[in-house]
């Protein structure tokens, strides 16, 4: 089998408090594979941005990663200097963020900016790069792409923002996008616009890490999922299973809370009670004081992730053993209760 175009093992990131080191990912793994869309889901303070901007090494500077792998198509980029990581990021790799004027620079025009991007990787010449910047503003849905070039940042809608960041992102063509939270500061018509466009780039064949607290917008073009809380994974599924059948209770809290996206609104359940302060991490499952299935045995042991049993379905195990082509990882959760259900 060919190598993943993203694997992440055991990732950890901890941040320098006055008096002690603060552990906010701890232990993360996740696989991305070319044209498939992975979620990262959870509250907020769960870890997810963290866990990406590790990976793309772009850490606050009391941001240290102090264990795992990160192999981009094989490569470990959490081993390679600063000088070639420049080089993955952008280029082998792009970020979308949830504020587009955090990626686009005010005082610069659409055109200097794509076009600079692709000399500074020394990917083509200036007048390609101007084609080249053309034809991506054009496919992330700007229109008249050859007069909206000259313009600046201010000048856009915020959609439109939005749309060139993705541009920024996609110019040099990398086999992975990350989208950190990339409709939250937009209306819900240019958020589903932003979520066709990222469908279409996956359907071309690249990879995308959509980071979302809202499982709603994980359904609406994600193939995988991982639940993070506490800096940990506590559920890893496809996203339709994980929909259909959460297996963790925090899953199945978050689903509760969740407003649908484009079909029915359902009443809002909030998870009660507050994620955990990292600098107290409670003892056993990180999410025991807020688990209203939590025991005496939950409170006292760690939980590590744990393969969940396959039911059998009506029909026995062939219709079992029909390949699901969306999925490739197995399914896994962080609680000994739901494995024991099953
Ligand atoms: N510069 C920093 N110094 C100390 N702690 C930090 C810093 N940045 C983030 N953290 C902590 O790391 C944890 C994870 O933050 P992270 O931003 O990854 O969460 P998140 O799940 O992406 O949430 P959100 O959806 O709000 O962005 C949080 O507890 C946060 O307080």
């Amino acid at each position: 089998m060919s190598e993943p175009l993203l694997e992440v093992r055991d990732l950890r990131t901890d941040f320098a408090l006055k008096d002690r080191e603060l552990r906010v990912v701890d232990g993360v793994s996740l696989t991305v594979e070319q044209g498939q869309a992975l979620a990262i889901v959870g509250e907020s303070g769960s870890g997810k941005s963290v866990t990406m901007r590790s990976v793309m090494r772009v850490l606050p500077k009391t941001g240290r990663i102090v264990g795992g792998t990160a192999k981009l198509n094989g490569r470990d980029v959490l081993a390679l200097s600063e000088r070639q990581m420049r080089q993955v990021r952008g280029r082998e790799i792009g970020m979308v963020f949830q504020n587009a004027m955090e990626a686009l620079n005010p005082t610069l025009t659409l055109e200097r900016q794509l076009t600079e991007h692709l000399r500074w990787h020394g990917i083509c010449d200036q007048a390609e790069a101007k084609r080249r910047a053309i034809e991506t503003l054009g496919d992330v849905g700007i229109p008249e792409p050859e007069k909206r070039i000259r313009t600046y940042p201010f000048q856009l809608s915020g959609g439109m923002r939005q749309r060139a960041m993705i541009a920024m992102a996609m110019v040099a063509r990398p086999k992975l996008l990350i989208a950190d939270e990339p409709t939250t500061a937009v209306d819900v018509t240019v958020q589903r616009q932003i979520l066709d466009l990222l469908a279409t780039l996956k359907e071309r064949g690249t990879g995308v890490i959509m980071i979302t607290h809202d499982l709603g917008v994980a359904r609406y073009f994600c193939d995988e999922a991982i639940v993070m809380y506490g800096g940990r994974v506590v559920e890893q599924a496809s996203v339709r299973s994980l929909l259909a059948e959460p297996a963790h209770p925090y899953s199945a809290g978050l689903l509760r809370s969740t407003v649908e996206v484009g079909g029915r609104h359902r009443a809002l359940t909030p998870i009660p009670g507050a994620p955990p302060d990292l600098a107290y991490r409670p003892s056993g499952c990180v999410f025991h004081p807020r688990c209203d299935q939590a025991e005496e045995s939950c409170r006292k042991n760690e939980q590590p992730l744990l393969p969940l049993p396959t039911p059998v379905p009506a029909g026995g195990r062939d219709v079992a053993a029909r390949p699901d082509t969306t999925t490739t990882t197995s399914r896994v959760v962080a609680c000994w209760k739901a494995v024991e259900r099953g």
